[in-house]
C-alpha cells in the first residue's frame, strides 16, 4: 500500500534520509523554511493543510544545543510551540503524528537506560524546549508518536561523527569527553524505523502503538568511543590514525550542561512494533564509508 508523509523540514538529517531511503512506493512532502517556519502558526498550518498525506512527521528542530543557551526563546518557540503547531495540524487532518525528540529531555543521573515513562528533567535549553514540544503534542493530538532519538549521525547536514572526520584532517590528536554515555543513532536507521511505525499507524487505530518511543541505535558509547570508532573506519579508507585523548566533562566546558548518562531502553520498541535498529558501530562504519567514499569521489558502497 502506498504512503504518503508530510515531513517538516527540507536539509536535516532526518529529512535528508527520509527522501533517500523512501521506497517506491511511498511519497515524501518536504516542508521546511522559508516557506513553512515552525515558529510561525499560520505558516505552519497553511503548509500542511495543503500537504495531501497519511501522515504528518515533524523532523525540523532548533538543534543547536549550546546556542540553545543564548537563543532559548526561540528554541522554545521552534521546538516547543512549533510542535504544537504541527500537532494542530494533524489533529486538522485527522492523520497520525510522527515526532522526534531526545534523549536530553532527561538529567542523566539514572544507572541504568532510560524507560519511555522515566521521569524527566532537562538540563539545558534545548532539552527543555524539546519536553516542552512532547506536552504540546500529547495536549493537542492523541494520535500520535514521539520517537525519543539520539546522537544523531549520518552523511547529511552537521554531526559529531562528520566533525570528528574533519578534525582528523588537520590533527594527530583529538580530546573527547570519556563520561556522557548515550547511544549513537544512524539518520538512516532512524527513516527506515519511521516508514514501518508509520505504516502501522496508519494501519492499526491500537493505542498500544501510540505514546512515547525510545528509538537509538543498538549499544552504548561515550563520545570518546564514536570518535575512536570513527578513526578506526576511517583508517580502512587511508586515512592516518588519530588518538583520541579521554577526558571528562569539567575538561570540556560547553555552554550548555548535558546529560551524563543518556542510554535508552528501546524494550517497548521492540515488543510493540517488533523493531530493532542496528547496531552503532555497524551503522557508524557505513556512514563513515559514505563520507569518505563521496570525498574521493568514488563510487559509495
Ligand atoms: N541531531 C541529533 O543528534 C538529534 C536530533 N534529535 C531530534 O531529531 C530531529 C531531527 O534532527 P536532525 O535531522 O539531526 O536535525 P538537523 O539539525 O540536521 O536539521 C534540522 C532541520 O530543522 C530545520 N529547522 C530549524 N529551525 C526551523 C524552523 N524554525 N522552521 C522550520 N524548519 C526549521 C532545519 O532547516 P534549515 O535547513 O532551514 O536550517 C533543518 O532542516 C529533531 O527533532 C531533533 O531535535 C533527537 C536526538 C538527537
Ligand atoms: C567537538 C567535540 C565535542 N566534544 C564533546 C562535547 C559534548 O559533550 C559531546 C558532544 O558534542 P556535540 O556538540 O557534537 O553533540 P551535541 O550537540 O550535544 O549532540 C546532541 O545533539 C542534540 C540535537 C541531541 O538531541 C542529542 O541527542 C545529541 O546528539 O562531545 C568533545 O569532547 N571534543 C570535541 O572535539
Ligand atoms: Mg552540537
Amino acid at each position: 500500500m502506498s504512503l504518503r508523509l508530510a515531513v517538516t523540514g527540507l536539509t536535516g538529517q532526518v529529512v535528508s534520509a527520509l527522501i533517500e531511503r523512501a521506497a517506491k512506493d511511498i511519497e515524501i512532502t518536504a516542508l521546511g523554511r522559508p516557506q513553512l517556519d515552525l515558529g510561525l502558526r499560520n505558516a505552519v498550518l497553511a503548509g500542511l493543510r495543503h500537504a495531501r498525506c497519511d501522515a504528518i512527521v515533524n523532523a525540523a528542530a532548533y538543534t543547536a544545543v549550546d546556542r540553545a543557551e543564548s537563543e532559548a526563546d526561540l528554541a522554545m518557540r521552534v521546538n516547543g510551540e512549533g510542535a504544537g503547531h504541527v500537532a494542530e495540524a494533524a489533529a486538522e487532518l485527522n492523520v497520525p503524528l510522527l515526532h522526534l525528540s531526545t534523549d536530553y529531555v532527561f538529567d542523566g543521573m539514572l544507572p541504568r537506560p532510560y524507560r519511555e515513562d522515566d521521569p524527566t528533567g532537562p538540563t539545558c535549553a534545548y532539552g527543555r524546549s524539546k519536553l516542552a514540544g512532547e506536552h504540546n503534542i500529547a495536549a493537542t493530538h492523541p494520535n500520535h508518536v514521539i520517537l525519543r532519538t539520539a546522537w544523531v549521525y549520518s552523511p547529511f547536514g552537521a554531526n559529531f561523527v562528520k566533525t570528528m572526520l574533519r578534525l582528523g584532517e588537520t590533527r594527530a590528536e583529538v580530546s573527547v569527553v570519556a563520561d556522557q554515555l548515550g547511544n549513537p543513532t544512524s539518520a538512516i536507521d532512524i527513516a527506515d524505523a519511521i516508514f514501518v511505525m508509520a505504516r502501522r499507524l496508519v494501519e492499526d487505530p491500537s493505542p498500544s502503538l501510540r505514546g512515547v518511543f525510545h528509538v537509538t541505535g543498538q549499544g552504548d558509547a561515550s563520545w570518546a568511543d564514536v570518535a575512536e570508532a570513527t578513526f578506526a573506519a576511517a583508517e580502512k579508507f587511508g586515512r592516518k590514525p588519530v588518538r583520541v585523548q579521554r577526558i571528562s566533562t569539567a575538561d570540556y566546558p560547553t555552554a550548555a550542561r548535558r546529560p551524563a548518562n543518556s542510554r535508552l531502553d528501546n524494550e517497548k520498541l521492540a515488543i510493540r512494533y517488533g523493531l530493532r535498529l542496528p547496531p552503532w558501530r555497524q551503522s557508524l562504519e557505513s556512514c563513515v564509508a559514505r563520507v569518505l567514499m563521496d570525498k574521493t569521489g568514488s563510487r559509495a558502497v
